[in-house]
């Protein structure tokens, strides 16, 4: 007899499972951004519950490794060991940075909640924070500081005089490399800023034209075990779900990893979800754009519609020659 009895398996579910009143545990890189932005998502999350929170602090490969993130190469380099966590039981939930979640769904997870959105543009942080100089502004053969090739190739579409030297490190080392003195400038999210409590250091919010963001930056992601998503859909955003998952649906469709020079933003305003696609090529000479819209629906098909669109976008780039880019 090597099955389980039915009491067996019930009390083996009952121990893996959340206990419904101690505090709810939320999975965690360890990095300060990491943890701020967890916290504020702990706090609405536990206080629509109206039961504690308990962060915990998971350490990742991708926080570890000096090597550049282009060069870790796999997919996901912070989401596994967070995942990990999850299913051991460690947490009941884990909180990620959507652009760094790779597309695939992880077996025996979903993602429960896309809160609202922050400033998902990519900021330039000059030497001189609000007073230094603009994108367009910087003298020739400037030091600009980003570790990603999507803002590599876009800063040299415009700006191909540059110097841009690999970045690495969390926020304040990034923005160290500038008031050191040793680069003229970085790029880094305007919303890891914003969370931090940094905007003093943005001197230009880059526009989405010239400067496209990766998908889903600016939005968290957050994921459970299958089947216990209701105590994170709390804080489930409709906008910011439908956009990021149109967005998502782009790079998925691609089969682009997190480090392509992808950039796509998808907005809706009002009943109509739009969404811009762009291909580079990593020394920024070429580009390829597919844009499109759909009106959407009240009912819940209106989330597969907006994947719809992402996927129509990605073949659109395709057949415009975006794997050559990519
Ligand atoms: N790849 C690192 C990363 N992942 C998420 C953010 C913060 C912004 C966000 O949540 O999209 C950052 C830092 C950055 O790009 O400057």
């Amino acid at each position: 007899m090597t099955e389980f009895s039915n009491e067996t398996r019930a009390a083996a579910e009952e121990s893996a499972a959340a206990p419904a009143s101690g505090p709810i545990r939320i999975g965690t890189r360890g990095s300060q951004l990491a943890v701020t932005q967890t916290t504020w998502a702990a706090e609405q999350i536990a206080a629509a519950a109206g039961r504690p929170f308990e962060i915990v602090r998971v350490t990742t490969h991708g926080d570890v490794s000096r090597a550049s993130l282009s060069s870790l190469g796999g997919q996901g380099v912070f989401a596994t060991e967070l995942r990990e966590a999850l299913l051991a039981g460690e947490c009941e939930l884990v909180v990620h940075s959507l652009k760094d979640l790779p597309t695939a769904k992880a077996p025996g997870m979903e993602l429960a909640a896309f809160p609202e959105r922050e400033d998902r543009r990519d900021a330039l942080c000059s030497a001189g924070g609000a007073k230094g100089l603009g994108v367009m502004e910087l003298p020739a053969g400037a030091k600009v500081g980003t570790g990603s090739p999507r803002r590599v190739a876009e800063l040299k579409a415009i700006r191909p005089d540059l110097d841009i030297h690999d970045l690495r490190g969390n926020v304040d080392s990034r923005l160290g490399r500038v008031t050191s003195g040793e680069l003229d400038a970085v790029i880094l999210a305007c919303a890891g800023l914003e969370r931090l409590g940094r905007t003093d250091a943005i001197t230009e919010r880059l526009d989405l034209d010239r400067f496209p963001t990766a998908p889903g930056q600016g939005c968290l992601g957050i994921e459970t075990r299958d089947g216990e998503t209701a105590i994170a859909a709390t804080i489930d955003n409709r906008n910011s779900r439908l956009e990021v998952l149109c967005e998502r649906q782009v790079l998925r469709t691609l089969d682009a990893g997190c480090s392509a020079p992808l950039g796509v933003n998808c907005h809706v305003n009002g009943t109509t979800i739009e969404c811009v696609a762009s291909v580079f090529s990593l020394d920024g000479t070429r580009r390829i754009d597919a844009r499109g819209s759909r009106e959407l629906s009240a009912d819940e098909a209106t989330f597969a519609e907006a994947e719809a669109l992402g996927a129509e976008l990605a073949r659109e780039l395709l057949s415009e020659g975006a794997s050559t880019l990519l």
